[in-house]
């Protein structure tokens, strides 16, 4: 609290005090921005002190001497004139100026107003009057500035009041200890001459002005001491002239200038000494001016009266109200440098009160120290018996331990005993249920195990009722095959009987006798026979072992039927074999609706109703140069020849063997060739084409075969050789022509491989059409026209099928490939460019050589040169053998396996009936006939080439 009483006063004190009024003080002693202007101006000093202590508004800096506001009338300083002796107030303003020196600092530049209104006398003859004051009113109360000043009263300036700025100023005002020793520098004020001349009621002038008239007193802008300067240097000059030459003044206008100015103590308390000399100035030369008046002198008035030099009353006048109103304008400058000094005074006061509060603050601080030494003791205190209350706590606490702890003790006995109590009852209830769940399932397996008695013996008995039904059953068959057997050969009897009869007829009538001897001998046997149930049960045992034996011989008929079934495999293959390992059909397609009679080629069949096996096709018509017509007959055998009537279920019935083959485990290969439209996709992949027909075909076969121990899988895959690049046609479409797939070869298990290709498992026989329709659909998307791309590319479907025979262990693995050619036309004949010259040289080069090879294995010389790395398509025909060479034709390698060894071949040459197409079906059909007379593993095959 004594710390707040000791701040709260500064904080009022600092309010007092604004900054900005200290800013300006300290700028006003700096000459800067506070209009003071430097020693030796008093005006401006003046002026500075005049705003501090005035509130008016800032008026525009001016001359103080030739702004004359119009507010400011000049009865104020008549009225001052009037009061000469009440020196300390000379005006209205004054007031004003005493009032705000508590609030200088803030006020400093407002002062300008009522300080240009005191300036505003027309000239400095109302400026100096500071020797008029009494001593009384000059020793200004240090309060005068302040509002703290009590009751307005003034109270007795300190000595030093003035002494900061009369130094600062370094002008007026500049002796120290009072007005006694005050010596004034005006500078700033341009007093008139004569205007110092001490009015006679109140002293005495020692020297007498000049009259205003002078031109150097008009000059208002010189300084009081600057006139005072020139009186002393034309005193001096005026002094030694007079003293050398003693000539009089020239200009008899400016006596005062000789004149040094000084005020006598009678004038004023203050003393005035004599001012310091002020640098000359230079002036016009004038005329001098006499020294002394006399009544000869002719001396101009203030009033500008010439002669009037001894008119005392009217000059006294005149030096009076320029005293006054010198004295008042001196007074002025008192007041203002009474206010500075005031300022001071508040700022030394100020710094006081402010070390005052310093040593309060001190003091507080001391006492806050005590202050903080005695909590620090009572910290310390509490600190210590903080401790000691920890340390009751502590012991507290582990008494409160020690006391849980045996209850907790007690708690987990009492709890342990609860636990084992509640353990062995629980250990009965256990015991208890496990009695009952096992007298109840003992009870239950009871039962089961009597139903299950009841139910085994029911099925015993069902099983035996069964049995004796069965043995009844086939007991009655056989009774009524024998009585059926018996009545046969009774009727025959009985018809042999009634011959005999009728032929014995006589002999029946005698021997009759005979006859009734038979009936009782019969019925002596039927009496036998019921009475002879032993030999019945014999005979029943003795049907029982032949039933027996009877099964015994079904398996070994069975046995002998699977080995007849491998048997036939041996021999099938072998009439394969026989047949030929390549074997050539050639079809003919019929003509289209579009193809009229007239455009088609004369063809004849002329074993067509016998083995089938011959094509002629007849030339044009050539006429001889004898006038001879001929046509040319082209004759060429094959294997068989199927007429345009033929149907798809008839061809399919010449292949079936080789179908059944692939089932056997072979691999088979059956392609169609020839030219584009020839038939060949008609033939291999329409709806009844060879391609549905072997697969169902083989899901028959195999299904009969399951009987036989044998258990079959089918996988299919569908590529396309175009441009000699493989594709999948049961892949993705966009991957057509771009997806590489490589084929690789299983040497050792004459197995091939193509990599990254579609399988599908062929769980049915409609699996087939699925894969023949995404086939289509792929080469649709390949091509603008899926018959254009069918044309210009090689299609293989490959069907491997894997078969198992669970009873005697064998395994089968056999393939059908059954190939789509590309169409066979000549380079030279289809006219084609382009890619479609590319696709067709492509096509030629693996179709010629595909006979250059047959015709080197054709001609059966063991490690005789092949060219198989001539064409792809060289692998179709090859042998095992040959297939090991590298080769590029993709076609021909793939069917490595399927056209050597074990491999079976078949090869449709299709022909169009078209006249148009003779060309190209006799090349096919040559071509043809060269496949035909190779032999590959077999007997070679003779086969004619007729030309006649
Ligand atoms: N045996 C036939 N019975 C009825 N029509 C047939 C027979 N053979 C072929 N055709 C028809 O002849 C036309 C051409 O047959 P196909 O498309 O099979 O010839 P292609 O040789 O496969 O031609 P490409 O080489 O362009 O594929 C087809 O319209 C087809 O239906």
């Amino acid at each position: 609290m004594e710390d707040e009483n000791m701040i709260q006063p500064r904080a009022s004190t600092r309010s007092r005090i604004p900054q900005a009024g200290l800013r300006e003080m300290t700028s006003a002693t700096t000459n800067s921005r506070s209009g003071i202007l430097p020693p030796g101006s008093i005006a401006n000093k003046a002026t500075s002190v005049s705003r501090t202590n005035c509130a008016l508004p800032i008026p525009a800096p001016r001359d103080p001497l030739t702004s004359i506001p119009a507010t400011r009338p000049k009865a104020t300083n008549q009225q001052e004139v009037k009061r000469p002796g009440s020196i300390s107030r000379p005006s209205a303003g004054a007031p004003n100026l005493h009032t705000r020196g508590n609030s200088y600092s803030s006020s400093t530049m407002s002062r300008m107003g009522s300080t240009t209104t005191r300036s505003t006398n027309p000239s400095l003859s109302s400026s100096i009057s500071y020797g008029n004051r009494p001593a009384s009113s000059i020793s200004r109360p240090q309060s005068s500035i302040g509002s703290r000043r009590p009751n307005g009263t003034s109270i007795s300036r300190p000595a030093t009041s003035l002494d900061t700025h009369a130094e600062d100023a370094g002008t007026i005002l500049g002796k120290r200890k009072g007005m006694e020793q005050l010596s004034f520098s005006f500078s700033h004020i341009s007093c008139p001459p004569g205007s110092f001349q001490k009015p006679p009621a109140n002293g005495v002038m020692d020297r007498v002005s000049r009259p205003p008239s002078t031109p150097g007193f008009e000059d208002q802008s010189l300084g009081l001491s600057q006139c005072i300067s020139r009186m002393r240097v034309d005193d001096s000059r005026e002094t030694s002239s007079s003293r050398g030459s003693g000539a009089s003044d020239p200009n008899p206008l400016i006596p005062w200038r000789s004149q040094s100015l000084s005020v006598t103590p009678s004038f004023s308390p203050s003393k005035v000494t004599r001012i310091p000399s002020m640098p000359p100035r230079k002036t016009p030369r004038r005329p001098p001016v006499p020294l002394f008046l006399s009544k000869e002198s002719s001396v101009t008035t203030f009033d500008n009266k010439l002669g009037a030099e001894w008119d005392q009353e009217s000059r006294e006048k005149a030096i009076d109200e320029f005293f006054t109103s010198f004295v008042a304008r001196v007074n002025q400058q008192g007041q203002e440098s009474f206010g500075l000094k005031e300022t001071v005074e508040v700022y030394k006061s100020r710094i006081a009160e402010l070390e005052k509060s310093r040593d309060g603050l001190n003091e507080t601080n001391i006492t806050l120290r005590v202050e903080t030494e005695g909590l620090k003791n009572q910290l310390n205190a509490a600190e210590d018996a903080l401790k000691e209350a920890r340390r009751d706590h502590e012991i507290a606490l582990g008494d409160l331990e020690r006391r849980q702890r045996v209850e907790m003790e007690s708690i987990q006995q009492s709890s342990r005993q609860d636990h084992d109590v509640l353990h062995q009852r629980h250990q009965d209830e256990i015991q208890d249920l496990k009695r009952k769940f096992a007298s109840e399932i003992e009870d239950h397996k009871a039962a089961k195990v009597r139903e299950l008695g009841q139910l085994t013996s029911q099925s015993a008995l069902e099983t035996q009722r069964s049995t004796i039904e069965l043995q009844s059953k086939e007991r009655e068959l056989a009774s009524l095959r024998n009585e059926v057997e018996g009545m046969k050969a009774e009727v025959d009897r009985e018809r042999k009987m009634v011959h005999d009869l009728r032929q014995n007829l006589d002999m029946a009538s005698a021997n009759s006798v005979t006859l009734e001897s038979t009936i009782r001998a019969l019925k002596a046997r039927i009496e036998f026979l019921e009475g002879g149930r032993e030999e019945q049960s014999q005979a029943f045992e003795r049907c029982n072992q032949e039933m027996m034996d009877a099964l015994v011989e079904t398996e070994a008929t069975k046995e002998k039927l699977r080995r007849e079934e491998t048997l036939r495999r041996k021999l099938h293959n072998q009439v394969q074999e026989l047949k030929g390992n390549i074997r050539v059909f050639c079809r003919v397609r019929p003509s289209l609706h579009s193809e009229p009679a007239s455009e088609l080629t004369d063809m004849q069949y002329p074993d067509q109703f016998d083995d089938a096996k011959e094509i002629n096709i007849l030339g044009p018509e050539e006429k001889s140069s004898l006038g001879n017509v001929s046509r040319k007959n082209n004759n060429f055998s094959f294997d068989r020849v199927f007429n345009p009537s033929t149907q798809n279920a008839e061809v399919f019935d010449e292949i079936s063997q080789l179908v059944q083959s692939a089932l056997d485990g072979y691999n088979v290969c059956i392609f169609c060739y020839g030219q584009t439209g020839s038939g060949k996709t008609y033939t291999m992949s329409s709806q009844d084409g060879m391609i549905p027909r072997a697969v169902h075909q083989i899901y028959q076969t195999a299904q009969g075969l399951e009987e036989k121990g044998w258990r079959y899988t089918m996988a299919g895959n569908f590529v396309e050789v175009y441009n000699e690049n493989l594709n999948d046609l049961l892949g993705n479409p966009d991957e057509l022509d771009k997806k590489k797939h490589e084929i690789r070869h299983d040497m050792q298990r004459g197995k091939t491989i193509i990599t990254d290709i579609n399988t599908v498992q062929l769980d049915s026989p409609e699996m087939v059409e699925t894969i023949l329709q995404n086939a289509a659909a792929n080469r649709s998307v390949a091509a603008t026209k899926a018959n254009e791309r069918s044309s210009r590319s090689h299609s293989v479907f490959i069907l491997k099928l894997t078969g198992e025979n669970h009873i005697t262990g064998e395994r089968s693995e056999g393939t059908l490939n059954l190939v789509d050619l590309a169409g066979s036309e000549r380079l030279s004949h289809s006219g084609a460019t382009g890619e479609r010259l590319k696709e067709t040289q492509n096509i030629n080069r693996s179709l010629s050589s595909l006979g250059d090879v047959i015709a080197a294995l054709g001609q059966g010389k063991d490690g005789g040169h092949i060219p198989y790395r001539n064409s792809k398509v060289c692998f179709l025909l090859g042998s095992l053998q040959a297939f090991l060479a590298l080769t590029l034709d993709q076609l021909t390698y793939l069917l490595q396996f399927s056209l050597g060894g074990n491999s079976k071949t078949l090869m449709f040459v299709m022909v169009s009936p078209l006249q148009a197409h003779m060309s190209e079906t006799l090349t096919s059909l040559k071509f043809a006939t060269k496949v035909h007379n190779t032999h590959i593993g077999t007997a070679k095959r003779q086969a004619r080439v007729r030309d006649s």
